[in-house]
């Protein structure tokens, strides 16, 4: 079967040592390749691997250590993936992630079940055995990065507990004998703060291996994959003039010779305001003369064929300009590039099969659409428009050229150094293919489904806990039972301060909960008076844990949200809409770079939202209004991530106040919010 170790990228070592070899046993992890990437920081060589590998192979292969990722199932369920059980009877020390915790607790004849709450997102832990190797040279508590649903409840036989959470629910488990060691939180990712040390503990003190492994140059590495796939074909490179298409089209220059190489920027109708003109300037400062392709029509009206569960058979899309479904938006954009490309080919007279596509893809891109080639068990968070179906069947054919598809932004932005790209292309914030077609969400009608009203009642009792308390609110157990004696503290606390109003909308956005897709409600926290932001992320983090079904929290500029919201205003992409959020992303970038403010922040998606805030429900008028949601976002590889907190030293409140003031003159604009969630439970986009 193939799978997963890029053969691309070998395993050669310019030391020629032998080296000490761990198993990465893949459960359908986000993050399985950001485990294997902290394993080769810490110089180890390490192998993506299949989660049913016997023991017989991992053993023959001699791996020396094992490491098991999370994954979007539940243990208990029929249908979990399966795997060798001799695996912890093998005498080969493992240490299991998250999904790869609850495996090792089940199989020990522990229980795992999904409790009342969720843990998404950066929580402190306590570790409760200062002796365990794992957490050796840790102090007590620690940040890490949580994202599950289902908990251990009874302790495995054999198995000791090593770690709880500040909602009481196991963080760690061991066998110190057995050397086997479960980790219910994530320490592959940036947001659990000691998590390489953990890791080193595991592979040097707990298993023993010895640090010497060293890759070759991962310039040359790409420049031979280049030279490999390319032949003796052209390669016809689309570029956006993101950082990761910059970077590969500089690869390009460097690997191959310019006559072989064909750039295309494609103006899709979904760029920033006068993007296409600066990226073609650009480009061609560093030598690389675009052909730019304006197709705005062939995207607007695109369609695709797209088979849904269920059906026999593939049926064609409406056009994208009538389209609400953000995963079918997506791939409508993704399949228009690739038809696109066909027709520049036969434009160009060329052959197709003598030409082959290369394009920016990084490892993220690949993990979020569940491709094949990254894992088996993964679930798609969102289909990246560099990874749909038709892609995927050039890739099949071997047409397409992807030479970082191993790397994550920050390494990429490396690499663009390397090859002497100035900063202001290397450190550009990222943008998304389909641009601003997958930042106006789309919808007809408004999303409420049975427990919006519940949720609407709960949400309330969040934010008023203090007279909900005193008033004995029949809901009151739904919030009491899930959060610790701090976090009441902590919300009575906040509501004895000044009255905060919770309103749910009724759209739903994408998100990430436990390795697992959401898509959902959105809540609106607004206040008379200017809010604390320090409590509002504290909500912000606290509410979707104990109502899954909000995967977002914004706090909504303007004073308190006047009426509950049971409208949205009908929104498709068009060229109003476009205009609408093109000038509102203008200002927010503007704001951004007069002040200094871009390179504080990571990325900052701009979204149009169908909501028209303060009107009265007995207006039946169709509305036109809609908002605008800032989304200043910090991360360095964009698995995880934080909102910037307004008022530190990322974003000034004066810049913020700033850029609402000038977003409130758009044409349309009801009100202005900002996006407060955390990676998980939030994604990037909201699409
Ligand atoms: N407008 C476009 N024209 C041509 N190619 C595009 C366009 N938008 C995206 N692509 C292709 O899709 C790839 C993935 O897009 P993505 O946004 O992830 O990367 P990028 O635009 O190169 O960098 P960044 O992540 O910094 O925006 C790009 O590398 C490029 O090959
Ligand atoms: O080229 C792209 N095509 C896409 O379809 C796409 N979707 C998300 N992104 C970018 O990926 C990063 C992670 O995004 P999320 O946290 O929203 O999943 C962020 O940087 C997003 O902007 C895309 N880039
Ligand atoms: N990230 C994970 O491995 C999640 C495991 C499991 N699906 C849960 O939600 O608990
Ligand atoms: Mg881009």
């Amino acid at each position: 079967m193939f799978f997963f170790r890029n053969p691309k990228f070998g395993s050669a070592t310019e030391n020629g040592l032998h080296h000490d070899k761990v198993a990465i046993l893949d459960a359908g992890s986000q993050y399985g390749k950001v485990i294997d990437r902290k394993v080769r920081e810490l110089q180890i060589e390490s192998d993506l691997l299949p989660l049913e590998t016997t023991v017989q192979e991992i053993k023959e292969k001699g791996y020396k250590a094992i490491l098991i990722s999370g994954g979007p199932n539940s243990v208990y369920d029929e249908d979990a993936p399966s795997y060798d059980k001799s695996l912890f009877t093998a005498n080969i020390p493992i240490l299991g992630i998250c999904y790869g915790m609850q495996m090792i607790n089940s199989e020990f004849g522990g229980s795992v079940q999904k409790k009342d709450i969720r843990e998404d997102g950066q929580t402190a832990i306590t570790i409760l055995e200062p002796t365990c190797p794992l957490f050796s040279g840790l102090s007590k508590t620690q940040n890490v990065l949580l994202t599950h649903g289902d908990s251990v409840d009874k302790i495995g036989e054999k198995m000791k507990k090593a770690a709880v959470s500040s909602s009481d629910i196991v963080a760690a488990i061991y066998n110190e004998q057995m050397k086997i060691y479960g980790v219910q939180f994530h320490p592959e990712v940036d947001l659990t703060e000691n998590g390489k040390q953990i890791f080193s503990n595991f592979l040097f003190n707990i298993c023993g291996l010895t640090q010497n492994f060293t890759m070759i140059s991962r310039k040359e590495q790409c420049v031979k994959y280049i030279k490999d796939k390319v032949g003796n074909n052209k390669v016809l490179l689309l570029v956006s003039g993101g950082v990761d298409s910059t970077v590969c089209a500089a690869l390009l220059r460097y690997a191959l010779n310019p006559s072989k190489i064909i750039a295309v920027h494609v103006d899709n109708g979904f760029m920033r305001k006068d993007e296409s003109d600066k990226v073609e300037k650009s480009l061609k400062e560093i030598g690389i003369d675009l052909i730019v392709k304006k197709a705005f029509n062939q995207f607007y009206k695109g369609t695709t064929a797209i088979k849904k569960p269920g059906q026999m058979y593939s049926l064609e899309t409406p056009m994208l300009c009538n389209t609400c479904n953000p995963e079918e938006k997506r791939k409508i954009i993704g399949d228009v590039f690739v038809k696109l490309t066909n027709e520049i080919i036969s434009e160009m007279n060329l052959k197709p099969e003598e030409v082959v596509l290369a394009q920016g893809t990084l490892r993220p891109d690949l993990i979020e659409s569940a491709s094949s080639l990254v894992s088996k068990n993964a679930d798609t968070i969102k289909t990246h428009h560099n990874d749909t179906e038709l892609i995927r069947q050039l890739r099949q054919q071997g047409r397409v050229v992807e030479p970082l598809a191993d790397f994550h932004k920050d390494e990429v932005r490396a690499l663009g150094y390397d090859l002497g790209l100035p900063a202001h292309l290397v450190e550009r914030h990222p943008f998304p293919g389909p641009g601003l077609a997958i930042r106006i969400l789309c919808a007809e009608e408004p999303y409420m489904e049975k427990d919006f009203a519940e949720t609407q009642v709960i949400a309330r009792v969040i934010v008023d806990y203090k007279n909900k308390l005193e008033r004995k609110h029949a809901l009151l157990a739904r919030v009491t039972e899930a959060t610790t004696d701090d976090e009441k503290k902590e919300l009575l606390r906040i509501s004895s301060s000044y009255e905060i109003s919770a309103t749910v909308l009724p759209i739903r956005t994408v998100g990430v909960q436990g390795d697992k897709r959401s898509y959902s409600y959105v809540l609106g926290l607004s206040s008379q008076v200017d809010p604390n932001w320090n409590d509002l992320i504290f909500l912000a983090k606290l509410i979707p844990r104990i109502l899954h079904n909000i995967n977002r929290v914004c706090y909504v500029f303007g004073g308190h949200i006047q009426f509950p919201i049971s409208e949205v205003t009908y929104t498709h992409i068009s060229n109003f809409t476009l205009s609408q959020l093109r000038e509102a992303d203008a200002i927010a970038n503007e704001v951004m770079k007069l002040t200094g403010t871009t390179k504080q922040i990571a990325q900052m998606p701009i979204v149009l939202i169908p909501i028209h805030f303060d009107r009265d429900p007995a207006n039946k008028v169709p509305s036109v209004q809609r908002s605008i949601v800032l989304r200043p976002f910090l991360t360095n590889d964009f698995m995880t991530g934080v909102p910037a907190i307004p008022g530190s030293d990322r974003l000034p409140l004066h810049v913020l106040g700033k850029m609402v003031n000038e977003i409130m003159k758009v044409e349309g604009i009801s009100r202005v919010l900002y996006d407060l969630t955390p990676k998980p439970p939030g994604t990037t986009e909201w699409e």
